[in-house]
């Protein structure tokens, strides 16, 4: 085979360069299939001293040995592109297609650090990879974000460690030549040519993820090497990062460096971190073992809160929409059991709102049940994984709203307030890369602003069509107590007539029962007065009902792309990106700042605008909330007035009911009696018959019915008296005016 790969051999075809280091170029080579391999050989084949060899010979034999998910795979060399006996084996490995992390951290958008989701993976994956290495004894000593690539997956990218070629084999001699450039990531016991072990990789890899999480490296990263040892060495034990300040004097902190994308929580467990994993002295690196593991191993599965290889819910952000502070996202840490109610608890500690006054709510409008755990808030991350968001009940949002607008960091109010400004390349790079994120926060904020006002409106159309029902069924029960008025009006009506007949034909007569039937006729009228109140009540539901349908359909309930923001934030990225380019030409090319200016401006004046529009909208929801949730207990309240009424009717009704039958009964056993006496015996049985006849039935029908038969007038009697017993429970009355004795007398 010739010392150079290229074009196409035995079905495989070269499709381009991945990279090169030092030492190797890794070329990805595609089969007929449509596979793909990594293939990597050495660069440095003409100059091959046997140290060379020997290192290359070992990384080859490592890679074979390891499976990890984190580590890269080794795969067989295809037979065809496999090298004669004479030159160094390839190096085949599996493909990773999305680039390294340094082609990352270069992207205009990466200034400030990676998005808080992208930490988090990227720090459990290359922990897990780093423990296992370690676990087989292997030490890495050249981890840096060009030795981690990226291989996308379903759900999200999965980060990979390359590149064992300096596993054990780290010539200490050479160190300072062959390690141009990427000393930063270097340990210092490694760079003073000191007796080391594993826990040089915990000091790159915190400075790794220092990179990570704010887009600079975190000790001085332009200064010379000497220099860089000097300075650094005098670090305390829990400084995470060294820089000048505007003296030019060096600074050390012990927090992150601002702005970055990570939230208060995560920040402030990852600096408890840094402080474990970047220390000067190698022996206290790491903060010795727990368990026989690691103290900062153990202490990232607290902060990450997963176990390996698994994918758990470890936080939940909180959008709050309701203060009239910055607009501010709450984070809090969440296992499995954790209760949302419990998340309420902290967001009243951390925002006063007490819980009664959170309105909670997801993207879908709905609100989380308190009672059920918080994993109910929390989505797999997206592009926009701010799916809760907290608004104050009966709060109305002001329209306009500057209390929501995010300051300058103090490096663009520089250059806002003075575009002429002289800076060094470095820290106009620096203020640059501010306002590249400035204009992303801006863009950011409006699309979750954008999305809180959907569940805003989601969550209105919710309520109100629980309202709509309650409304109905308020015009429902007024409709059917309005015709049972009538049909009362109407029974009783016909029962007075019919009263009058039977005690006109010497039926009995009962003055307090009469009197009363007239007085819930009376009464019954009184119903109409409820009319007003429904009327009303219907009318305000009716025009909520018109605002509420107007603002669905206003243009800003849909989630749009604000295309000008959008603009604003490109562009801040093609200037950082020009400036860059200009920069590694000649820094002195780099003059003002008026173009990067410009577009912070019209970031804020379109942003201005923007959330002018939106919160307008937003009020408008929050207000009809809050006249949904006046009327709503009125209109229940209604409904329970209506029922009661209701309840009211029927019970007059059936007491008349009631009435009836009494008088039926005591008119049948005075004629069972009296048919003892057979002189009474007519006029009884006439009695009787009136009374049925009041019942409905046919008086010859009646009569014939008790003249013939004495049992029948028992039955009869038997049924009054039990339907009398199934209606006593219902209604107390006095019915002493139907005893005998009282009528007699
Ligand atoms: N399996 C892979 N999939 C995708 N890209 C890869 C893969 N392996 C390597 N690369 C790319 O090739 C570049 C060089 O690879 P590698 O670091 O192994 O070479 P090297 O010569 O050993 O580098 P160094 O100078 O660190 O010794 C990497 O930075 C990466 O961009």
């Amino acid at each position: 085979m010739s010392a150079t790969l290229g074009g196409e051999k035995g079905g495989w075809k070269e499709e381009r360069l991945l990279g090169s280091g030092g030492f190797g170029a890794v070329h990805l080579w595609k089969d007929k299939n449509g596979e793909y391999i990594a293939l990597k050989r050495c660069r440095v084949q003409n100059e091959m001293t046997a140290r060379h060899r020997q290192r290359w010979a070992l990384e080859v034999n490592i890679m074979k040995k390891l499976v990890h998910p984190n580590v890269i795979g080794a795969r067989d060399v295809p037979p065809e592109l496999d090298v004669g006996p004479e030159d160094l084996p390839l190096l085949a490995m599996e493909y990773c297609s999305g680039g390294d992390l340094r082609k990352i951290l270069n992207k205009p958008e990466s200034c400030c650090g990676l998005k808080e989701y992208e930490v988090r993976c990227l720090v459990k994956d290359i922990a897990s990879a780093v423990e296992y290495l370690h676990s087989k004894r292997i030490i890495h000593r050249d981890l840096k974000p060009e030795n981690i690539v990226l291989q996308p997956s379903e759900d999200r990218i999965i980060y990979k460690l390359i590149d064992l070629g300096y596993a054990k084999e780290l010539d200490q001699g050479s160190v300072c030549t062959s390690f141009v450039g990427t000393l930063q990531y270097l340990a210092p016991e490694l760079f003073a040519s000191q007796k080391y072990t594993c826990t040089v990789d915990y000091w790159s890899f915190g400075t790794v993820v220092f990179e990570c999480i704010t887009g600079v490296r975190p000790f001085l990263p332009q200064s010379p090497p000497v220099q860089w040892h000097r300075e650094v060495c005098k670090k305390s034990p829990d400084d995470i990062c060294a820089y000048h300040d505007s003296n030019g004097e060096v600074r050390f902190s012990k927090t992150l460096f601002q702005p970055n994308y990570l939230c208060r929580t995560l920040q402030a467990y990852f600096e408890k971190w840094l402080r474990m994993i970047l220390r000067w002295d190698p022996k206290s690196r790491g903060h010795g073992l727990v368990d026989n593991r690691p103290k900062c191993f153990t202490f990232l599965d607290t902060i990450l809160n997963m176990k390996p290889w698994s994918q758990q819910i470890d936080m939940i952000h909180i959008l709050n929409v309701a203060t009239n502070s910055e607009l501010q996202v709450l984070s809090y840490p969440i296992t499995e059991q954790t209760l949302m109610i419990e998340i309420q608890q902290m967001i009243e500690k951390e925002t006063r709102i007490p819980i009664v006054e959170q309105d909670i709510l997801l993207a879908s409008g709905a609100s989380p049940d308190p009672n059920k755990i918080a994993t109910q808030c929390w989505n797999s991350p997206g592009d926009e994984d701010w799916v809760v968001f907290l608004f104050k009940k009966g709060e109305v949002i002001e329209p306009v709203s500057k209390r929501l607008y995010k300051p300058f960091s103090p490096r663009v109010q520089d250059i806002v307030k003075e575009p002429t400004i002289i800076l060094t390349y470095q820290e106009m790079k620096k203020a640059w890369g501010e306002a590249v994120y400035y204009c992303s926060q801006q863009l950011l904020d409006y699309k979750r602003l954008i999305l809180s006002q959907r569940a805003s409106m989601l969550s209105l159309l919710r309520t109100n069509s629980e309202f709509v029902k309650l409304k109905n069924i308020m015009i429902n029960e007024w409709e059917q107590l309005l015709s049972k008025k009538n049909y009362f009006k109407e029974s009783l009506a016909f029962d007075i007539d019919h009263y009058k007949y039977y005690v006109s034909n010497g039926g009995h007569q009962s003055n307090d029962m009469f009197q009363s039937w007239l007085q819930s006729g009376e009464d019954i009228d009184n119903i109409l007065s409820l009319k007003e109140k429904v009327d009303r009540l219907d009318q305000q539901a009716a025009a909520l009902q018109t605002k509420i349908m107007e603002l669905n359909k206003s243009p800003f309930s849909k989630i749009t792309k604000n295309e000008k923001l959008e603009e604003c934030e490109r562009k801040s990225r093609e200037l950082y990106q020009e400036l860059r380019q200009a920069g590694k030409v000649a820094k002195e090319n780099v003059k003002d700042h008026k173009q990067m200016v410009q577009v912070v401006v019209k970031c804020v004046i379109t942003r201005d605008s923007s959330l002018h529009d939106l919160f307008t909208h937003l009020s408008k929801i929050c207000s009809c909330k809050c006249e949904l949730s006046q009327l709503e207990p009125e209109i229940k309240q209604q409904n329970r007035e209506l029922a009661e009424v209701n309840q009211n009717l029927l019970s007059i009704q059936k007491q008349r009911q009631d009435n009836i039958w009494k008088l039926l009964n005591f008119t049948l056993k005075n004629n069972v009696i009296n048919r003892q006496d057979s002189k009474s015996s007519s006029s009884s049985n006439e009695q009787a018959s009136m009374l049925m006849s009041i019942c409905g039935e046919s008086s010859i029908e009646t009569s014939k019915v008790v003249a013939s038969s004495k049992d029948l007038n028992k039955k009869l009697g038997d049924i009054v008296d039990h339907v009398i017993l199934e209606q006593e429970e219902l209604f107390s009355m006095d019915w002493n005016f139907l005893s005998p004795k009282q009528e007699n007398s």
